[in-house]
């Protein structure tokens, strides 16, 4: 309405229409000036006007016209101060703007008559327009301070802080077994946890999350509490479940619970999915009878259910038939637990909580979830919301004991002991939450390393618990691979040099990192390969024996990746064939668990594997891990290179870098304030200079060509 208004009532711009076009809201306006103007008054001294060019009224504009008077207030001044010539140049030159205008104006009328029409406008006087409210910038939060209180007080504990098992509290059966397989001195982290997880005085009451590197005993340090509480229970029931990421895994906890076990008849038992569920079913729960005319006859009571009858075909449908077995009269089925330990992926957990008749958690005092930022950041079957309602879960009281509770009030509550660990624990308070943790306390172990950043200053204590701690016995190495389809030579040069006697060949030298005052790593390739020896043997060494003492386990990003490489390799270096293995998702349980046995015993020499691999693995004494392809981010490179230097042992990690990912893996990977190294340790770079005739390269292009070959005709 406002603005039909006013589209009609917009006249022409000339001296006798003034007043209208004083008071419409011009389209121009955006683009008027103000123009303060300095004029002298009679009475009041000077006064300060401004003056819109587009907002002069009627009688002003005249006045202006006449360039001698001036307008304040409604009262024309004669302009006598020494700005007049100034003044009147302007007014000289906005006379002619206002003329112009006025031409336009007179063409486009119609138009800004349809324009107007539409638009939406206010009149405004001279008034400042709203401008938005400052905002004063909210002080910055640290991550830190954000954290709750057990997660940024955790406690710290010392690498250095070691002792005898026999100082502990442990059973004597216990620490004979332990003392056989060569274990005397509990590990720091076991010194820090044991007293808290055995009863005594320094026993914890609550949940514990540990971050501790790889390698440094966290297994045993839950292990040997969950035996010691539950050696001296009369009848087996589910008491202690253990959840692990992958398969392997779950054979190997298993061998730190069966050294602890030593005489304590515990029995511990696996749910790893390489059996039928039916079979593991058989392994976990017993059914048998047991007499009880009470339960007989309201049992009977509720027979030929419908609901029972479908899920029972469902069940059969997709397990087989159920064994059905012959009730003596007034008896009913009765399912006790086999097993005292469970260890097990959380897929197979819940497929035993959903399908298993007889498995309860509820007698479960115990829960450890090892590699617990992995298992927390996948779902799994929403294996955490399955899991829990078990442990919370309160059988109902009999009559009587209903009858006392009352009495007292008694408040009826699970108390499940919770362990959560991991080498590059998460401090996401979101994925914490979800475990329901009561009365957390969050256990670091340092590194000997004091980390200093940067600028001099010691971080604040609770920000260094965000740090991963690697191994300090770890040496780590980087390697430039200059053209990234050379690689696997790189890779096969890498792997000879280490072959003991073939190390001079090899052509690898260790280049001193040349750090500049700011830090910068200054080593230029240039550099590199003038330090490298140029000597080499230029023909094909397949007379190169692999050492039957050195392992190396090699990570590629994916299992076609190691599939193929392990290919490659065998089909560069047919002598090797034999003492090669793959270790990836793909791999059957069996053939995995086969091979990762031959590589512990030193049967195989190179095990290729994915990421599968790189959780928790314990392989003792390897010598080499190699990251062929980059590790996809910082976890993953810390728990692929802690697969050695465990246990106190030295060990070795290299990373072959091509040219697009080594500002990345020097910046965040090797220069990296997360990451604790040991005392001076740092990545060194490796210069090495690929020494290969002519005959080595048809080899491997003859390589390749076989290798593509067999991938088509699989794919086909
Ligand atoms: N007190 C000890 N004395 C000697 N060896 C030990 C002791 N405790 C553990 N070990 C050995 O140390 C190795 C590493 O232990 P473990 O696998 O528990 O490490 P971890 O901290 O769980 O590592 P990761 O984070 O990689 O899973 C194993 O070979 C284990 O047998």
């Amino acid at each position: 309405m406002t603005s039909q208004f006013y589209s009609r009532y917009i006249p022409p711009l000339s001296n006798a229409t003034a007043p209208e076009a004083a008071s419409r809201p011009s389209k121009k306006r955006k683009l008027s000036k103000s123009i303060t103007t300095f004029v002298p008054s009679q009475e009041k001294g000077p006064v300060t006007k401004r003056i819109a060019q587009d907002a002069v009224a009627p009688d002003q504009e005249a006045l202006l016209s006449t360039k001698q008077d001036y307008v304040a207030d409604g009262q024309a001044f004669p302009l006598r101060s020494p700005h007049q010539a100034v003044l009147s140049k302007y007014e000289e030159a906005k006379r002619q703007s206002a003329e112009k205008l006025r031409k336009s104006s007179a063409i486009e009328e119609n138009s800004i008559d349809v324009q107007y029409d539409h638009m939406d406008t206010e009149p405004h006087g001279l008034e400042s327009l709203p401008q938005p409210v400052e905002t004063h910038e909210l002080p910055k939060i640290s991550m830190v301070s954000a954290l709750p209180e057990w997660l940024r007080s955790a406690t710290h504990v010392s690498s250095a802080s070691t002792v005898p098992f026999n100082s502990l509290s442990i059973n004597e059966k216990t620490a004979t077994s332990l003392q056989e397989a060569g274990y005397e001195i509990a590990f720091a982290i076991q010194a820090a946890i044991l007293p808290m997880l055995l009863p005594g005085p320094e026993h914890y009451h609550g949940d514990i999350c540990i971050s501790a590197a790889t390698g440094s005993g966290k297994t045993l340090a839950y292990a040997l509490p969950i035996v010691e509480s539950l050696r001296d229970k009369p009848v087996t029931k589910l008491r202690g479940l253990i959840v692990v990421p992958t398969r392997e895994l779950i054979s190997q906890v298993k061998e730190t619970f069966d050294l602890c076990n030593g005489g304590s008849g515990l029995k511990i038992g696996t749910a790893v999915g390489s059996k039928t569920l039916r079979d593991e079913q058989a392994m976990l729960v017993e059914e048998g009878q047991r007499y009880d005319p009470e339960a007989y006859r309201a049992e009977k009571k509720k027979e030929i259910d419908e609901d029972e009858e479908l899920m029972d075909w469902d069940f059969e449908k997709r397990f087989g038939p159920k064994d059905e077995i012959e009730l003596l009269y007034n008896h009913v089925v009765e399912y006790t637990s086999k097993v005292d330990i469970l260890i097990c992926t959380p897929g197979r957990l819940v497929e035993h909580v959903e399908y298993t008749t007889g498995f309860t958690l509820e007698h479960v005092q115990w829960l450890v979830i090892d590699e617990a930022d992995r298992l927390l950041d996948e779902s799994f079957q929403q294996w955490i919301d399955v899991l829990l309602p078990g442990l919370e879960y309160l059988p109902p009281l009999d009559p009587i004991q209903q009858r006392i509770a009352d009495a007292f009030h008694t408040l009826r509550r699970r108390e499940v002991q919770k362990i959560i660990l991991s080498a590059t624990m998460t401090r996401d308070i979101s994925k914490l939450t979800a475990l329901k943790l009561r009365r957390p306390k969050l256990v670091v172990l340092e590194g000997m390393s004091q980390h200093k950043p940067k600028d001099g200053n010691e971080l604040p204590w609770a920000e260094s618990t965000e740090r991963v701690e690697l191994p300090t016995t770890l040496e780590e190495f980087g390697v430039k691979v200059s053209k990234s389809n050379e690689k696997p030579l790189y890779l096969i040069q890498l792997l000879e040099s280490q072959q003991g006697s073939v190390s001079d060949k090899a052509n690898v030298k260790p280049i001193k990192a040349q750090e500049s005052p700011d830090g910068k790593d200054t080593s230029s390739d240039e550099s590199a390969s003038q330090q490298a020896n140029s000597g080499g043997a230029g023909t094909v060494p397949d007379s190169i024996a692999l050492s039957s003492t050195h392992r190396t386990l090699i990570f590629t990003k994916t299992n076609e990746h190691a599939t193929r490489l392990a290919r490659l390799i065998s089909l560069l270096r047919p002598t090797w064939a034999a003492k090669i293995a793959t270790l990836t998702k793909s791999t059957t349980s069996a053939s995995g668990l086969k091979a990762l046995s031959a590589f512990r015993k030193c049967k195989l020499s190179i095990l290729v594997a994915s990421d599968r691999a790189s959780r928790g693995l314990d392989i003792p004494h390897l010598d080499h891990v190699i990251s062929y392809d980059m590790p996809s981010n910082l976890t993953s490179y810390i728990h692929r290179v802690g697969r050695t230097a465990r246990a106190g042992k030295a060990g070795r990690a290299t990373t072959l870098i091509a040219d697009n990912e080594a500002r990345w893996f020097w910046n965040d990977i090797a220069r990296s304030e997360k990451v604790g190294r040991g005392e001076g340790r740092k990545v060194a770079r490796i210069a090495m200079k690929l020494e290969i005739g002519e005959e080595e390269r048809r080899l491997y292009q003859e390589a390749l060509e076989k290798l593509g070959g067999e991938t088509q005709g699989r794919h086909e």
